[in-house]
């Protein structure tokens, strides 16, 4: 006879709010059971907060257990002791990894097999849980040499399986140890599939992960449909504080690219929205010299250090939130060549008089297929972004010169006439193919034309 395993699937509390007179709704708190709390009595989040609390894990998480279990003696097992609730009702249980603690954010999925490292460290995710499709994840540990900034900037990560045991030469340490250490919440046993699947068909959903028993399902609903993430600048808080100069380059053992050449020197400010290092070893690795300026650096400032060329980098949160910066990029365009990457692409679009605007649930992974309008050739490309350029909203003059082979929407931008690139996805590929890193060659000639 077959035998059926039961899977669990999410409990919902309906979007209107009737979950307060119903008893449907399974709570949290078994000793609390007769009322539910109403919402008078919830204190109001503030709703730009991206952080409510988390501390590193104490390691005592096998007494956090089950509803319905949490009088058992302790298992030698994991149960769930975590709770992932989705603004659209959804509550998804889990167990915690990492730091524990409640944390709200925009949950995306990201499709890259490899490159947990580069996408935990990777700053364009603030604000945002990062949940990998890719089943299995942690197997290869954590290296010092894959980090892509000085810490994790997003708000958590959410896997299917945690690998319960690490084998590379590189790895210097788990990643539940690593996540601990930097006070990320992490989840796994949970069903990825089905929550992506929600995402795909509903767009990107605000939620909310906690490990505090004492936290009622509806109070996490309710923070997690005040908070918002569209309309804030979300640079400032990943932005370097100074001005530094950056000289790594791609390690020789690494190079892939043996065009690359060293002889150049051109000057370039790079303007840090949220800057992944591989760009920057990347520029360094084609010859140049480069000068990291703050997000609010003023374009005169950068103008007067005379460089051959001005990058805007990638960066977290709404491109239509940071004004200051759009005016900055306004001012030097025209003036030096520029390449812009990501954020830095979507600021140069608005700076042209373009609009961004939000996509359903963006594209993060390591396998978008980009056509690359100007040489005829697909790219299969590394991308993380959840807003596009609007290529109706574009002057003329303004070339668009990639697009995104799976939605048509705008990749590249051109316009010869003000020496100026700029790519929606990311061609320093950390993680990801490198078809698209001839990117910062073309950058380099587009110098190199300019002194000459
Ligand atoms: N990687 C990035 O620069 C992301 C840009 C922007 N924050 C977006 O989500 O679209």
């Amino acid at each position: 006879m077959a035998t059926f395993l039961r899977f669990p699937s999410p409990t919902t509390i309906p979007r209107d709010g009737s979950f307060l007179s119903s008893s449907l709704v399974p709570l949290q708190n078994p000793s609390s059971h007769s009322f539910l709390p109403s919402f008078s009595s919830i204190p109001a989040p503030d709703a730009h907060r991206l952080c409510l609390k988390a501390q590193a894990a104490s390691g005592a998480v096998h007494g956090h257990s089950d509803r319905n279990v949490s009088d058992l003696v302790e298992r030698p097992w994991k149960t769930n002791d975590a709770r992932l609730v989705l603004e659209d009702g959804s509550i998804w249980r889990a167990k915690s990894f990492g730091a524990s603690g409640t944390q709200v954010g925009e949950v995306v999925f990201n499709t890259s097999l490899t490159g947990y490292q580069e996408i935990l460290t990777d700053p364009s995710y603030a604000g945002q849980f990062v949940l990998m499709t890719n089943p299995h994840i942690g197997n290869t540990g954590v290296n010092p040499d894959d980090e892509e900034s000085r810490q994790c900037f997003l708000a958590g990560l959410v896997i299917r399986s945690l690998s319960i045991c690490t084998s590379n030469w590189r790895c210097r340490e788990s990643l539940g140890e690593y996540l601990a250490k930097r006070n990320i919440m992490g989840i796994y046993d949970v069903d990825t599939r089905a929550i992506t699947r929600r995402l795909r068909q509903d767009g990107s959903l605000i939620g909310v992960l906690s490990t505090e028993e004492s936290l009622t399902d509806e109070h996490l609903l309710d923070l997690a449909r005040k908070w918002k993430i569209v309309g804030v600048d979300l640079i400032t808080g990943v932005s370097c504080d100074a001005p530094y100069e950056w000289i790594e380059k791609t390690n020789t053992e690494w190079e892939f690219n043996k065009e690359c050449s060293h002889s150049e020197n051109f000057h370039v400010v790079a303007y840090d929205f949220g800057i992944k290092h591989n760009i920057l070893r990347r520029l360094a690795a084609y010859g140049c010299r480069i000068t990291v300026v703050p997000s609010t650096w003023p374009a005169s400032e950068t103008l007067n250090l005379k460089p051959d060329g001005v990058l805007f980098s990638n960066g977290p949160g709404d491109p239509a939130a940071v004004p200051y910066a759009v005016q900055t990029v306004k001012e030097i365009i025209g003036k030096v060549p520029v390449f812009g990457i990501c954020m830095g692409h979507q600021l140069i679009g608005q700076a042209l008089g373009g609009r961004t605007f939000k996509m359903k649930f963006g594209h993060h992974g390591g396998n978008h297929p980009v056509g690359n309008h100007v040489n005829g050739r697909v790219e299969i490309s590394a991308q993380n972004h959840n807003y596009a350029v609007d290529p109706a909203s574009l002057p003329a003059g303004v070339e668009v010169t990639h697009r995104n082979l799976n939605d048509n929407s705008c990749a590249g931008l051109a316009c010869r006439e003000l020496n100026l690139i700029s790519l929606q996805y990311h061609p320093e590929s950390s993680p990801g193919p490198h078809d698209s890193d001839p990117a910062f060659k073309e950058f380099i000639q587009l110098m190199k034309a300019n002194k000459a």
